[in-house]
């Protein structure tokens, strides 16, 4: 690396989602940045986002390869980077690392110069189109040493991922790999096995979808090829995860079996209604300890609703307002209703603000929910 400001030479392989939005944070953080991708389309598309330039036969030895390429064939494109580049530190991004590295290691590659990685930020789209130059801000990067990585590899793999703005956690493969069953990888199941309750319902009652059915879908639209290889990749993980999950449904089941009568066996349980609850206090309690961005502790931030008309300009004009009521939006939601000439604006702001906006936004003629 040239310099303690973290400019140097880094080679992209695979310049999908992943590899074309590190590719233009590089970029823009001043890093020289090569881009190579199988597909000829990839890397040229990534090359048009601003991500960096195409490689060539003659480009000089990076400082590092960040191999960006799905989890099936990330081990064998590191190990033909570290034999490639003999002076280079190699890294991966793919979402499960002792594979990656158990294949690696099967290649008899110099461990040395290897240093798993995983950025925990993502989108639910794959692809050098959805990109993202901020993509990797505030969000935790995990760092996998192995056994035989060089700390000076480790550091170098530590300063790429805090240029582009992220927090480094270092953790043992096993480690990673349990912890991601957990927070990634079941929630992906979970999500993607709700959203395919909807494939038969009716249009008339897939209509009422809100905003809960929303939150917990929005990662069904995911990548089925990359996450059957995340999921075969981590078996043992979230099968141990999921048949936790599956204990838990058994009881909530056979709590609504008793309530429902429909358990001809079963005598009323008292009981019963405290199973249900907890299923959901204790999902408050888990919801609780999920951090905001930064790493830091959970943010919580009350939301207003705002009915929006649909007709061009009418957002921007929302948007204009509530800067000209001197508060700092932290997000926005938009519920567009089914056929209804108008959306609804959920706007989250601080808690401490929620009145006076809700005042501002009603002086300026907006409907604003109670
Ligand atoms: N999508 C996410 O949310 C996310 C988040 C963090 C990490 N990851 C990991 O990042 C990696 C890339 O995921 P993505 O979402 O960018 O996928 P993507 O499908 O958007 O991009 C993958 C790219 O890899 C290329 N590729 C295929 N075979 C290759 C090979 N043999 N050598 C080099 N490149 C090859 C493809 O042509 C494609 O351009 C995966 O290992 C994934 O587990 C994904
Ligand atoms: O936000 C999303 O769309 C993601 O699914 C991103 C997400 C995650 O679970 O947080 C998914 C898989 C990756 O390995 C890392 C990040």
């Amino acid at each position: 690396m040239a310099d303690d400001t973290g400019a140097g030479r880094v080679r992209v392989v695979g310049t999908g989602l992943i590899g074309a939005s590190l590719g233009i944070a590089l970029t823009r953080a001043g890093y020289d940045v090569v881009l190579h991708d199988p597909s000829p389309t990839a890397s040229a598309l990534a090359r048009d986002l601003g991500a960096g330039r195409l490689a060539s036969a003659d480009d000089p030895e990076p400082d590092l390869v960040v191999v960006a390429a799905p989890p099936d064939v990330a081990g064998p494109v590191v190990a033909a980077e570290l034999d490639r580049w003999p002076g280079a530190v190699v890294t991966d991004v793919a979402s499960v690392k002792e594979a990656v590295a158990a294949a690696v290691a099967a290649a008899g590659a110099d461990l040395t110069r290897y240093v798993g990685s995983h950025p925990m930020a993502g989108r639910e789209r794959s692809g050098a189109m959805a990109a993202r130059a901020d993509l990797f801000e505030g969000r935790a990067w995990v760092v996998v040493p192995g056994a035989s990585s060089a700390p000076a590899a480790v550091d170098l793999v530590r300063r790429v991922a805090e240029a582009v703005g992220s927090v480094v956690t270092v953790m043992a493969a096993a480690e990673h790999d349990a912890a991601v069953a957990v927070v990634s990888h079941v929630p992906q199941v979970a999500a993607s096995l709700v959203a395919a309750r909807l494939r038969d319902l009716s249009d008339d009652a897939v209509a009422l979808a809100g905003q809960g059915l929303r939150d917990v879908t929005r990662i069904a639209a995911s990548d089925a090829r990359l996450w059957t290889q995340i999921l075969a990749g981590n078996a043992a993980a979230v099968r141990s995860v999921l048949h936790e999950v599956r204990a838990d449904l058994d009881d909530l089941l056979a709590a609504l079996d008793a309530l429902t009568g429909t358990d001809a066996d079963a005598a009323p349980a008292p009981g019963a209604l405290q199973v249900v609850a907890r299923s959901i206090t204790d999902g408050n309690t888990g919801q609780a300890r999920i951090p905001g961005k930064h790493g830091g502790g959970p943010t919580s931030y009350a939301s207003v609703v705002v009915v929006v008309p649909d007709r061009p300009g009418a957002l921007a004009s929302l948007l204009v307002d509530i800067g000209d009521a001197g508060v700092n939006l932290e997000d926005l939601r938009i519920d567009h209703g089914l056929g209804l000439p108008f959306g609804l604006a959920e706007v989250a702001v601080l808690p401490t603000a929620v009145e006076h906006l809700h005042t501002a936004l009603a002086e300026r003629g907006w409907r604003v929910h109670d």
